[in-house]
């Protein structure tokens, strides 16, 4: 069978890690989340790796992970939030494979993320502790903002405000048609 490799984006919160191990289970391939994978590779969590080396460290990790998943002839790829916002992260992903944006608007990533924010570095105000309330709301409307159009470049979009199994649903029948 020829290849294929479905690379899911969107915001946090969007439902990538959820959606693409669903999906993987389904279509019965392999599934690569890539910050599980920078995890693995520097014997870190996320927070402890950007608190340690860096924002920019880790994006040079997340161009690593993106060509380590060019191992795999068929995967589902769940990338971080951030790794396809780069124009050039986002054109060789389409060249690996099919990219599908995640849809999701902020009131609904903030419900998402509110209960995990700790865990995203990126949702953190200077000080280092976890946003909350209206200011977690404002911040994940303005970086959506920043970053719809950079997410737009995917050729396949889809509504991810629903159940996982009708966003998973969607997402197969939009790559048989
Ligand atoms: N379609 C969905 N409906 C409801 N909750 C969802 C959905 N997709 C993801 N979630 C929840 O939102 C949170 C973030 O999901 P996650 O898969 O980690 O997103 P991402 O990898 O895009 O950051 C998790 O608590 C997850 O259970
Ligand atoms: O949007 C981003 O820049 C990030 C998203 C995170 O992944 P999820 O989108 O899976 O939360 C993770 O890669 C890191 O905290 C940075
Ligand atoms: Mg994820």
């Amino acid at each position: 069978m020829s290849i294929m490799r479905i690379y899911l984006t969107g915001f946090m919160g969007s439902g990538k890690s959820t959606i693409g191990k669903l999906l993987a289970t389904d279509l019965g391939w392999p599934f690569v989340d890539t910050d599980a994978w920078i995890e693995e590779q520097v014997g870190m969590r996320i927070p402890q790796y950007f608190a340690q080396e860096g924002e920019a460290a880790f994006r040079k990790r997340e161009a690593d992970a993106l060509i380590a998943t060019a191992t795999h002839r068929h995967a589902v790829v769940a990338t971080g939030g951030g790794m396809l916002v780069d124009p050039d992260r986002m054109q060789h992903a389409q060249q690996l494979g099919t990219v599908v944006y995640l849809c999701v608007d902020a009131e609904t990533l903030y419900h998402r993320l509110a209960p995990d924010a700790a865990h995203r570095p990126l949702l953190w105000s200077n000080d280092g502790t976890p946003l909350e309330g209206t200011a977690l709301h404002n911040h994940i409307a303005r970086l959506l903002n920043r970053r719809r159009a950079a997410y737009e470049q995917a050729p396949f979009h889809v509504d991810a405000d629903s159940s996982p199994k009708a966003v998973v649903q969607r997402v197969r029948r939009l790559l048989a048609s």
